[in-house]
């Protein structure tokens, strides 16, 4: 271990080492309290021996400054001649974690070093098992938001965040659109080229959309096979109106060849649902006449978008 050793006494200082170096540990040396301080955060020892009486700055003030300063916790055992019960209570109270009285013994000391090693590296893996722990929930957490096929915010995530962007809105009274958008003819893609040629169009289709959703409140997500959904907080009906031709344009030009639809191309229709300041009115409602809007553009022909008035909302 690499084992910080402070005392202000030369023989102490060189007896001690001599017996850490036959035991195999690594020492640096410490004249002072305040120089302890400094070797502590340039060496970042695994275990630090600490001698208690010391002029300017005792055992007990470092101690209590290593602590304040160090997020990591590291062993500390005090080395001192004082030996009543109740110095060694006050040495423990002050943040250290064992206590030998000097002159030391050799086989004691190398017992006590054992020990906090054992303590540290336990202390170690558990840190190293909880790093791993957090990670694995990061992901499980974006796992859990996302579709598994195209990558793109999951069903449960546009439910999740229309609800509380409609709230926001109407604590506002700022406007939100919703665009349900639906690939044109996709029943006649997927039996004509295949479902794996489908999965891959679909997921090409999610990712323009995840592109076009691009202020930070905006979310494309796949509201369900071949339908997706787009949410726009803060924007009024001609943003949502530009937004859909744009989604036209942008799947147009993906130029995803479709011999089964009128347009010779994978082409998608848009609804539009938008509510001016969004009181009384639930996600659902909202999804409703998107959905009826939707129906409407596919009527027109297909590869275009719809949008129903809702002048009281
Ligand atoms: N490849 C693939 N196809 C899917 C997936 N989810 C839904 N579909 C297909 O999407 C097609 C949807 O067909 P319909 O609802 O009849 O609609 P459509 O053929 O696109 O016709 P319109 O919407 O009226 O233009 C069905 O054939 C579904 O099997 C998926 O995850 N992968």
């Amino acid at each position: 271990m690499k084992t910080l050793l402070v005392d202000d006494t030369r023989t102490e200082q060189l007896v001690t080492s001599t017996f850490l170096k036959a035991l195999g540990h690594e020492v640096v040396i410490a004249g002072s309290g305040a120089q302890a301080l400094q070797l502590f955060q340039q060496h970042q020892p695994d275990l630090v021996l600490l001698d208690i009486v010391m002029p300017e700055m005792d055992g007990y003030e470092v101690v209590r400054q290593l602590r304040e300063q160090s997020q990591n916790w590291v062993p500390v055992i005090f080395l001192s001649g004082k030996a009543e019960p109740q110095d060694i209570l006050y040495g423990i109270e002050c943040g250290a974690d064992d206590y030998l009285v000097k002159p030391i013994n050799k086989i004691i000391l190398d017992a006590k070093m054992q020990a906090m090693e054992r303590i540290s590296r336990m202390r170690k893996q558990l840190i190293q098992t909880q790093d791993q722990l957090s990670q694995a929930n990061l992901i499980l957490e974006k796992q859990v938001s996302l579709d598994g096929l195209t990558g793109i915010a999951n069903r449960r995530e546009f439910d999740l965040h229309l609800s509380r962007e409609l709230k926001r809105s109407q604590r506002d009274k700022q406007p939100l659109v919703l665009l349900l958008c639906d690939i044109d003819w996709f029943k006649n893609y997927n039996d004509y080229y295949g479902h794996i040629a489908g999965d891959h169009c679909l997921g090409k289709v999610a990712q323009a959309l995840d592109r076009l959703s691009l202020r930070p409140g905006d979310l494309a997500c796949r509201y369900g096979g071949e339908e997706f959904a787009m949410i726009l907080p803060n924007t009024n009906l001609d943003g949502g109106i530009s937004k859909a031709k744009a989604i036209l344009k942008c799947i147009q030009e993906l130029a995803i060849e479709h011999k089964k639809s009128s347009y010779d191309l994978i082409t998608i229709s848009v609804g539009i649902s938008f509510c001016e300041q969004c009181q009384n009115i639930s996600p659902q409602q909202l999804t409703q006449i998107s959905d009826e809007a939707l129906y409407q553009a596919k009527g027109k022909g297909r590869n275009t978008f719809h949008h129903i008035e809702q002048s009281s909302l």
